[in-house]
């Protein structure tokens, strides 16, 4: 994925501007800041759903939205989009259907399914109804339906919100896993700096602005911090001082 002077209005306001960066495939790339910093409106941007969208924006080889990379990147949002009157299964049947239709599929999409339930293991509560589930499981029927598709892009907003630790280890394992085993590119939001450390690349924003773009070692390398929070703060104290001399 390949972004070159990548600007974003929305309303107003110009949401992100003037972007240049790169995400290397079979990689997780973390996207960071703090809230408000654009990271879903980038994300929108990346799957095609964001309009006034100017300058090059090149997703798996193609320019963002085209209709061709619909089945190819699997999407998740802040706001589970799931049926909680289905159980899981249900959901995730219903899914499959629509992505690999036809009774003689049928096999096919069943061990998909079950495949998906097994990944964000949810399969002791695979007949449980949606609407029963906590946020967290909720979250994580809908990571299963992205993953149904087996998408060569995974972009993930803000996944682990609301996870207690060992559910957020558990996901970052399985995102390690799925990008490891089966190539899969992954961007994940979020806003929790010490999820950052596990990501092989950061890209971190401010304002709509790229303060970086590099691996986590090299960040702290860079800044002489010890966390890549303190790299983020060191990168944020510096930009602040720069705009106070330009004033
Ligand atoms: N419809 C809109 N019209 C104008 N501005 C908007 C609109 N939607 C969002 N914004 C602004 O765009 C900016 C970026 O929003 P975005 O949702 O991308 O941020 P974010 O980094 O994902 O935040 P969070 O971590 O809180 O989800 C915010 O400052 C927000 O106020």
């Amino acid at each position: 994925m390949r972004a070159h002077a990548l600007t974003v209005v929305r309303g107003p306001r110009t949401v992100l501007r003037n972007l240049e960066f790169a995400v290397p495939p079979g990689q997780i790339t973390g996207l960071l800041g703090p809230s408000g910093c654009g990271k879903s409106t980038l994300m929108r941007a990346i799957v095609g759903t964001q309009a006034k969208v100017s300058g090059t924006l090149e997703v798996l080889g193609r320019p963002a939205g085209d209709a061709s990379l619909r089945s190819r990147i699997g999407y998740v949002t802040q706001a589970p989009s799931i049926y909680d009157d289905l159980t899981v299964r249900q959901n995730l049947d219903y899914f499959a259907a629509i992505l690999d239709p036809g009774r003689s599929a049928a096999a096919r999409r069943r061990q998909h399914v079950t495949q998906a339930i097994a990944d964000v293991d949810l399969a002791d509560h695979a007949d449980a109804l949606a609407g029963n589930l906590s946020g967290g499981q909720r979250n994580r029927v809908s990571l299963a339906v992205a993953l149904l598709g087996t998408p060569e892009l995974l972009v993930l907003d803000e996944p682990t919100v609301g996870l207690d630790p060992v559910l957020r280890r558990d996901l970052w394992d399985l995102f390690h896993r799925i990008a490891a085993d089966r190539g899969t590119t992954i961007l994940v939001s979020s806003h929790v700096m010490d999820e950052a450390e596990r990501c092989h690349r950061l890209l971190l924003l401010r304002e709509g602005e790229l303060l970086a773009d590099d691996t986590p070692d090299a960040l702290r390398r860079r800044n002489d911090t010890a966390t890549v929070e303190d790299a983020f703060l060191h990168l944020v104290d510096t930009a602040n001082a720069l705009q106070e001399t330009a004033r």
